[in-house]
């Protein structure tokens, strides 16, 4: 049984007085009945850390470098975030495929990174609109997959978010069944690489405009383990609407 997880991703937001959310959260939902995560800036991060310390809440990174240390300006290595509390990073996000050009073998190598400094890495793939318009979404996906998985993946490692780039903070979201098809096949492929129970044990994080509104729904979806979350992370009041929600599933399933 794979337990569920709300992941927040605060990108490039926040300050000091965000972490209030932190107390917030943890007091709304105290029974660890799901797995929360929050990564903020890293800025943020020693000091969500050790605000967190107490409760349930995990707090991770939302990038590393694949060294371990050296002169590379400006970046953060896995070792760093690990000694600053962090248990988690995210790693090929979009918009850091984007912004800074990193390619599946960079993210692969920064999983290892991660993995090797003992956090879990939370692998992203996901579609442009072109892309699922013209029918690639599942080709695009599994190349993705492929080249950025790390070696060695578990479940207890390794985690895999689903988000289609046109979903991601536009308020549209794919269909239950487009986001069906999608954690299904990659569920395929990690039982095909993995083996079956190593592959079946990987964690499936949908992420997307995911809201209070539509967390239901997305949650019941067969292969989804729970959301990776960016606006509706930075408020207790959104982010607990959606973790209500995967507990509700939690408890069904
Ligand atoms: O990492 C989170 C995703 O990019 C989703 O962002 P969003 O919930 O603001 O659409």
């Amino acid at each position: 049984m794979r337990r569920k997880l709300a992941a927040g991703n605060w990108k490039m937001n926040g300050d000091a007085a965000s972490l209030d959310m932190l107390d917030a959260l943890a007091e709304g939902h105290p029974g660890g009945l799901v797995d929360l995560l929050i990564c903020p800036p890293f800025t943020l991060l020693g000091a969500a850390a050790t605000r967190a310390d107490a409760s349930l809440i995990a707090i991770g990174g939302q990038d590393c470098h694949a060294a371990p240390s050296g002169a590379h300006t400006g970046d953060i290595s896995a070792a760093m975030l690990k000694d600053a509390g962090a248990r988690a990073v995210i790693l090929g996000h979009s918009e850091r495929r984007s912004d800074h050009g990193e390619t599946n073998d960079m993210v692969r190598a920064k999983a290892h990174a991660a993995i090797g400094a003992g956090l879990t890495a939370i692998i992203c793939v996901g579609e442009s609109l072109a892309e699922r318009e013209a029918g690639a979404t599942l080709e695009v996906i599994g190349a993705q997959l492929a080249a950025s998985l790390p070696d060695g993946a578990t479940g207890g490692n390794t985690v895999v978010a689903y988000e289609p780039c046109w979903a991601i903070g536009t308020g549209l979201t794919p269909s239950t069944g487009q986001i069906g098809e999608v954690h299904d096949f990659i569920r395929m492929q990690l039982e095909q690489r993995l083996g079956e129970e190593t592959g079946g044990a990987v964690r499936l994080l949908y992420g997307g405009s995911v809201k209070g509104a539509n967390a239901a729904e997305i949650f019941a979806v067969r292969n989804v383990d729970g959301a990776l979350v960016g606006g509706a992370s930075l408020k207790a009041e959104d982010f607990s609407a959606i973790v209500k929600a995967l507990e509700a599933e939690a408890k069904a399933s």
